[in-house]
């Protein structure tokens, strides 16, 4: 499909798909809008005036520090959503749902500004968004529409603000890549279709946790690791980039596992990552490349969240990969499996 315009794309799925495939079709092309002006503000870094995000605000719902431009994103997309067909929008950087229009059909959640802890130093980051049903009811509450699990979700994408930029999108059959074309002022499809190898050999953890982790995660890195001398039998390369847009994207591209497992951390017991905005959208993204994505263990679209802001468990990627870490932590043959050199001890405790 590549070379197709967003807006073709989406006007293919709302003339081919049921009569919300037009709404939903309405609430992406929105959202690339604005998208675009949050591009032209995270293009100027330290130059964007008191908006540049450069200094430090207050604490979202979450306690992470809220940046000047987390707060922008999140007040661009609102209103980029206002007179669309949404009834309720849901935020990291809102503690509660906002409700907008009771009559619509769909709810959106969005990570304003994902890898926001990167905007200083110029690395890639992104805005991460999920569509779903809105509840309906006498009694509903806006918060109900987001206490869905994934697979409910109609649509799911994130914008990539890098060296190109990117809408990554699933309208629940395949998942494409747009790039912005600035010769023709609008998103273009990339690639023919994004299919994640089942086999990869690089993976994506934050390292200075290993002290952290479960032995099981302990033990899969450490495989990985030990490289052609272990029992994995060939070399790993390792990323870490801290913003869950780049990985995914280079994930998407060229394969690979990224995790970010739960933590003895005050605080991580559940992970770092957010569920309802952030593991969800990235896990049907993924799932609709052809890879899978878990909570180390379990499907992540098939949990219920319990609360808007929930963090999750999450691993992600090429399949073999992410089924091979859920081994680590129910197969005692994992541990069985190794060379006597990286029994129990592990390279690193050796
Ligand atoms: O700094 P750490 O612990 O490595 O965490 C990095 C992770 O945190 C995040 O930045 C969290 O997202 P936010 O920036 O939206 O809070 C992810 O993008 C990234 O994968
Ligand atoms: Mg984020
Ligand atoms: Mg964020």
């Amino acid at each position: 499909m590549s070379g197709a315009t967003l807006e073709a794309h989406l006007a293919s799925y709302a003339a081919h798909g049921e009569d919300i495939a037009q709404d939903v079709a309405a609430i992406v092309q929105r959202l690339a809008k604005a998208a675009l002006d949050v591009r032209k503000i995270v293009s100027q870094g330290a130059l964007g005036t008191a908006l540049g995000g450069v200094r430090d605000g207050g604490l979202n719902a979450d306690g992470d520090l809220q940046k000047d431009l987390d707060l922008l994103s999140d007040d661009l997309f609102l209103s980029c959503l206002q007179g669309a067909p949404v009834a309720c929008y849901a935020s990291e950087e809102l503690e509660n749902p906002v409700l907008l229009d009771p009559s619509a059909r769909l709810a959106v959640a969005i990570d304003p500004l994902d890898g926001s802890s990167n905007i200083d130093t110029n690395i890639s980051i992104g805005t991460i968004f999920s569509v779903l049903p809105a509840a309906k009811g006498p009694e509903v509450n806006p918060s109900q529409s987001f206490l869905q699990p994934g697979n409910r979700q109609l649509a799911a994408g994130f914008f990539l603000y890098g060296a190109q930029t990117a809408l990554v999108l699933s309208l629940g059959k395949g998942t494409e890549i747009f790039v912005f074309s600035s010769r023709l002022g609008c998103f273009v499809a990339a690639y023919k279709s994004i299919s994640i190898p089942d086999r990869t050999s690089e993976f994506a953890i934050n390292m200075s946790n290993y002290r952290h982790w479960e032995e099981a995660i302990r033990l899969y890195v450490d495989d990985c690791l030990a490289g052609s001398d272990g029992p994995r039998e060939r070399e790993f390369n390792m990323r870490w980039i801290a913003s869950l847009v780049a990985e995914t994207y280079r994930i998407l591209v060229r394969g690979g596992i990224f995790l970010y497992p739960s933590d003895g951390r005050r605080g991580y017991h559940q992970g770092r990552l957010r569920l309802v905005y952030e593991a969800n959208p990235i896990a049907f993204i993924i799932e609709n490349a052809g890879g899978s994505a878990t909570t180390c263990l379990t499907r992540i679209l098939d949990l219920v969240p319990d609360n808007l802001h929930q963090r999750v468990p999450l691993a992600f990627g090429s399949r073999r990969e992410v089924a091979r870490v859920a081994r680590y932590h129910v197969d005692p043959n994992m541990i069985g499996e190794r060379a006597p050199l990286f029994g129990k001890r592990g390279l690193f405790r050796a």
